[in-house]
């Protein structure tokens, strides 16, 4: 017999959260059945490489244990983004019908990264210097946007679409994770405070440029795992802060940008990455498809499409 139930547990990042859980023979399992999916379920990679590996599992239904916690974080992470896609741009799952989602956390020994690897999510511990473990909620958000890019635009990895790719991810994860316009400050460097992977609001504060006549690899690049495909997470900076500006707004390299606000913003890119952004999209091709879905949904003419306009002017495209 499973039935669905609603546990708690102790997250790294999130203090205590109320999460559902699936009970079968006594034992609990991050396991939701609650919401479009037939699951969405939280795993353990037991520091293996192993995917999906196997299940998180408690005694009473208070997932408290250190084992759990990143589990805890990751599988908190994974259905507050579900809901973000859902309610706020009416897409059932990265797929858009309810596909089921897995994330596997503890994903090798000291792993300094989390990436979606085209079924699942997937999560490293951290070595505890660079990174604790890379579970918190703009993480997976970003980890989870891969797969609706892969499944709408499918920006190829690499170059201008690659550093879109990024940027699209690193967008939706502010959008989910509201109270900041950074990435990862929870988990980067846990024994420097203050300090965040990337930040929207200012990418040179944490090595990204914020003007395209700052981007990496200007010219000829072959892209390789070595040169991260030709900067992709570099040069997002450069649309973070086109997109951070229109909502925000601010003044940038003499180009003043009046804020839309956050929810014009993330209505503007969700309708772009749907309907405009292609595999092969640069970061011109994006500047024209954002302003067309500000034109859509608020007019030609309207103070978002004016917005648009003008924070890509301010970084420097188009
Ligand atoms: C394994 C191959 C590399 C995949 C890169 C994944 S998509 C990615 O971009 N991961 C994020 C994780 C993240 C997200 C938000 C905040 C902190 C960390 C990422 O930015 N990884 C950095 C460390 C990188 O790969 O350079
Ligand atoms: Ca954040
Ligand atoms: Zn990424």
């Amino acid at each position: 017999m499973v039935a669905p139930e609603t546990g708690s547990g102790s997250s790294l990042y999130s203090g205590t959260v109320t999460i559902p859980t699936y009970s079968s023979g006594g034992t609990y399992y991050l396991y939701d059945t609650t919401r479009g999916p037939s699951y969405i379920r939280t795993m353990t990679g037991n520091n293996g490489t192993s995917l999906p590996g196997s299940y998180i599992t408690d005694s009473d239904n208070n997932f408290t244990s250190s084992a759990a916690r990143a589990g805890v974080d990751a599988h908190y992470g994974q259905i507050l983004t579900y809901d973000y896609f859902l309610n706020t741009h009416g897409r059932n799952s990265y797929n858009g019908s309810g596909a089921n989602m897995t994330s596997t956390v503890h994903h090798r020994s000291g792993y300094n990264n989390a990436f979606w690897n085209g079924q699942q999510m997937v999560y490293g511990d951290g070595d505890g210097s660079t990174f604790g473990p890379l579970v918190e909620l703009d993480i997976a958000a970003h980890e989870l946007t891969h797969a609706v890019t892969e499944y709408t635009a499918g920006l190829v990895y690499q170059k201008e679409s690659g550093a879109l790719n990024e940027s699209v991810s690193d967008i939706f994860a502010v959008m989910v994770d509201r109270d900041d316009w950074t990435l990862g400050e929870n988990s980067y460097t846990p024994g420097t405070g203050g300090d965040a992977l990337r930040s929207l609001s200012n990418p040179p504060a944490e090595g990204q440029p914020d003007h395209y006549d700052d981007r990496l690899y200007p010219g000829s690049c072959s892209p390789s795992q070595s040169n991260d495909y030709c900067g992709v997470h570099t040069n997002s900076g450069i649309p973070n802060k086109a997109a951070y500006l229109m909502a925000a707004g601010g003044t940038h390299n003499g180009v003043s940008v009046s804020s839309i606000g956050r929810n014009a913003t993330e209505r503007i890119w969700y309708r772009a990455l749907a309907n405009y952004f292609t595999s092969s999209t640069t970061f011109s091709a994006a500047r024209a498809g954002t302003i067309q879905a500000a034109t859509d949904l608020y007019g030609s003419g309207s103070s978002q499409v004016t917005a648009v306009t003008n924070a890509w002017a301010a970084v420097g495209v188009g």
